[in-house]
């Protein structure tokens, strides 16, 4: 009789389980599925739970992770549908709808996916710009905008080159015996170094083993949420709590990482730390900052901004610097067009000052060219927060419903050959100031090139990164000699942003 109770009771519970499942993940699934697929817009098949993340596991074994997102471009055309895991994205990349997604008629009614936070909560919290949501996002956003207001960013010029020329004197001095370096190493290091040292200042220097602690903590943090993405682990709720697939990993290292940052937070409210730039650092700003009712940023919102800042300032800015370096080591006529200019602007050796580096016109073109081909962050997303239409009415129009996601693919949109000439080569001249005016060129479509996205929730540090991404490329390429090993696979991946999946082995040698 227990038996029967027993087996009763497991079906029962079964049954629910899976009722559960079908309720909550593939019936919204198929609502959104439907609704795109009933406006004609083309799709790949439905897969319950699971969308194609099989498909993009094999193209990323297979060294072609970008690849294969350009060919459902090739396969469905510019707006298309797709699912990974249980959630349904509506991938656009036609500017004329994603104006209406980040321009001014729509930003308010488009949010974070769900799995953004899942995905960089542990990292960052949640307490922060890149999650945040609503009133909570416009406050902090108010409250921040001002740290990153050029009077500020010149202070922290000093930081750059500093950094900058301890990075190149240990890599001239101590790694030229070696047959060659991986740069995206070097590179990813240097720009960690650089935000971690704006963002936490003097006690970043003086902790123990913090640089190496934080670098290790933040790879492996980041290492086990992609490996726990990539099999569908965040996207379901009651498996992602399960102690399996890193979980514990996870756990671990964040709060090895709160902890390190309470620590520095603790260390600056008490005076026993201070900014390493003639200004005010990242941190000063943070624990000034009051919104406009006088009140401060909270210890909890302190610690996961200044994570946030270190996480979204470092590996975009260091892989921006590993792409353009490829370039320089793979086209002669580039490289000796950033030399000659470096060389006019900063002879004799000298190192760069703010004002000087607003004259290099072919290494500032050069990094946009650059932020064209491989833009860092090459996928945004975004969820809708209140039903509405894209698109022109004489044109086409699509109905995006209250919760539905949207994938936008700059690696592909700053490659179509509707608004770029020669669109697979790199032609940095399409991005020479007027030297009369000063004025860049205009774009073909105002949301044909967005490396750092647009609207209300553009990148906050975009003008922080191109100072930096000047003052190393200007110091490596006046003190720097570089090679590139033969024989390597230079391959895009997607990790957190694109990078260079076997890394981009060099070998770097004084100038002569
Ligand atoms: C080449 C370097 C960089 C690139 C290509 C880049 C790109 C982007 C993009 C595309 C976004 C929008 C993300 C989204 O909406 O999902 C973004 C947001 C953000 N970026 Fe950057 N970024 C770079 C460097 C930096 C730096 C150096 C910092 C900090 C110092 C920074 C801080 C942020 C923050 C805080 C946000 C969130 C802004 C908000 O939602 O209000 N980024 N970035």
């Amino acid at each position: 009789m227990l038996l029967i109770i027993f087996l009763y009771c497991s079906v029962g519970l079964i049954s629910l389980i899976f009722f559960l499942i079908y309720w909550k993940l593939v019936r919204p699934q198929k609502y959104y599925y439907d609704t795109f697929r009933n406006q004609k817009i083309p799709c790949e098949p439905f897969v319950p739970l699971i969308g194609q993340i099989p498909e993009i596991r094999c193209a990323s074994e297979n060294d072609a992770t970008m690849d294969y997102r350009l060919k459902l471009i090739e396969k469905h055309g510019n707006v298309f549908v797709t699912g990974f895991g249980p959630s349904i994205k509506l991938n656009v990349n036609e500017p004329d709808m994603l104006a209406d997604i980040f321009g001014r008629s729509h930003a308010q009614d488009y949010g974070k996916p769900n799995l953004t936070e899942k995905f960089f909560q542990p990292l960052i919290g949640v307490h922060n710009l890149l999650i945040s949501q609503g009133e909570e996002h416009e406050r902090a956003r108010k409250m921040l905008n001002p740290a990153f207001h050029f009077v500020k960013l010149q202070g922290m010029i000093s930081i750059m080159i500093e950094q900058t020329r301890k990075a190149i004197d240990e890599l001239l001095i101590s790694k030229t015996n070696e047959k060659s370096i991986d740069l995206q190493v070097e590179l990813n290091a240097l720009t960690l170094n650089i935000i971690t040292s704006s963002a936490f200042g003097q006690s970043f220097d003086s902790i123990t083993d913090a640089k190496q602690n934080l670098c290790q903590t933040f790879i492996e943090l980041s290492e086990a949420i992609i490996y726990r993405t990539l099999r569908g682990v965040n996207l379901i709720p009651i498996v992602s709590q399960l102690p399996f697939w890193y979980k514990n990993m996870v756990e671990k290292n964040s709060k090895k990482l709160a902890n390190f940052v309470d620590q520095i937070i603790s260390d600056r409210r008490s005076d026993r730390s201070k900014s390493l730039s003639s200004n005010e650092d990242i941190l000063d700003l943070l624990l000034s900052a009051v919104d406009t009712q006088g009140k401060s940023f909270t210890n909890e919102e302190i610690k996961d901004q200044a994570l946030t800042f270190v996480l979204a300032g470092h590996e975009t800015t260091g892989n921006l610097m590993t792409w353009c370096m490829f370039i320089l080591m793979t086209n002669e006529n580039v490289f000796k067009a950033c030399q000659n200019e470096i060389d006019r602007i900063f002879p004799n050796g000298i190192e760069p000052t703010y004002e000087h580096l607003n004259e290099l016109v072919v290494c500032e073109a050069v990094l946009y060219e650059t932020l064209r081909l491989y833009p860092p962050a090459s996928f945004i997303a975004r969820k809708c927060l209140r039903e509405h239409y894209i698109g022109s009415e004489n044109h086409r129009q699509i109905y995006i419903p209250k919760g539905a996601e949207i994938l936008v693919n700059t690696y592909a949109l700053h490659r179509r050959k509707e608004f770029w000439s020669n669109p697979d080569e790199f032609d940095y001249t399409r991005w020479i100031r007027d030297p009369l005016t000063g004025r860049k060129p205009k774009l073909t479509h105002p949301f044909c090139y967005l490396p750092f996205a647009a609207g209300p929730r553009n990148c906050i540090g975009q003008n922080f990164a191109l100072l930096e991404a000047k003052v190393i490329l200007a110091m490596f390429v006046q003190r720097c000699h570089f090679e590139l090993e033969p024989g390597q696979k230079i391959v895009p991946d997607l990790r957190i942003t694109i990078h260079a999946k076997y890394g981009l082995r060099a070998k770097v040698t004084k100038r002569l």
